[in-house]
């Protein structure tokens, strides 16, 4: 993994992390899955469910296990095997609204991009910077750092992306796969106030909870 020369720091990625023969093949198996039929973002879970109770892990739902497919697919840096992985499907033009992964409840957060390249937008509340950082296709993305607990992360519902160079880029079917491991205790250290819901529930703030069609488990931020 190398640190991003642009965005917030703690973004690193690895290019290449698959072939393009092992994505064309892994794109036919994840056109065969079972799909909720909604138009947008669609998202399929594996590992752990989260729960809207305990904002950790529902300890009432069974693990469920990591299909063939996508066990060669796992993260290999850290030391033991994601707690939970969600599968997405964009069609061009929609997005994921900005939001930090909710702290108390996950730790280490990767994303492997497949299909179209995209941009993903960052945002720090605080100073106002925004950075679109491009995800080229078969990249593997760690979201650790600042770029994980003190900036937001989105990609703007949009059918083309602006390259740097003014080139306008058409998006077409993109495919993630997000890797999260539960933090030990359920509680963030961080501190940040305006993100971080342990911060938050130390200091009183009633939280607004808005959650996504197809993707449960991420809530809007109060930025
Ligand atoms: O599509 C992606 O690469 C990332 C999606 C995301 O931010 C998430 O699932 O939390
Ligand atoms: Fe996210």
């Amino acid at each position: 993994m190398e640190q991003l020369p642009i965005g917030p720091s703690g973004l690193l990625m690895q290019t290449d992390f698959i072939s393009p023969e092992a994505e064309r093949e892994l794109l036919s198996i994840l056109a065969n899955l079972e799909w909720p039929t909604l138009p947008g973002r669609r998202s399929l879970h594996y590992g752990y469910t989260f729960s809207y109770k305990t904002f950790g892990i529902d300890e009432d739902v069974p693990f469920n296990a990591f299909p063939d497919w996508l066990v060669p697919l796992l993260p290999p840096y850290e030391n033991c095997q994601p707690h939970q992985v969600c599968v997405q499907y964009y069609p061009p033009g929609a997005g994921i609204p900005p939001h930090v992964d909710t702290h108390s409840t996950y730790d280490q957060l990767y994303s492997l991009s497949l299909g179209s390249p995209v941009y993903m937008q960052f945002r720090d509340g605080e100073s106002g910077d925004k950075v679109d950082v491009d995800l080229p296709p078969r990249s593997m993305l760690q979201l650790s750092g600042d770029s994980r607990l003190h900036w937001t992360h989105g990609i703007r519902a949009r059918k083309t992306d602006t390259l740097a160079d003014g080139t306008i880029r058409a998006r077409q079917d993109r495919w993630s796969i997000t890797y999260r491991w539960l933090r030990e205790g359920a509680r963030c250290e961080c501190g940040d106030v305006r993100l971080c819901d342990t911060a938050q529930k130390h200091h009183g703030i009633e939280r607004e909870y808005r959650w996504k069609k197809g993707n449960d488990d991420i809530k809007e931020t109060i930025t």
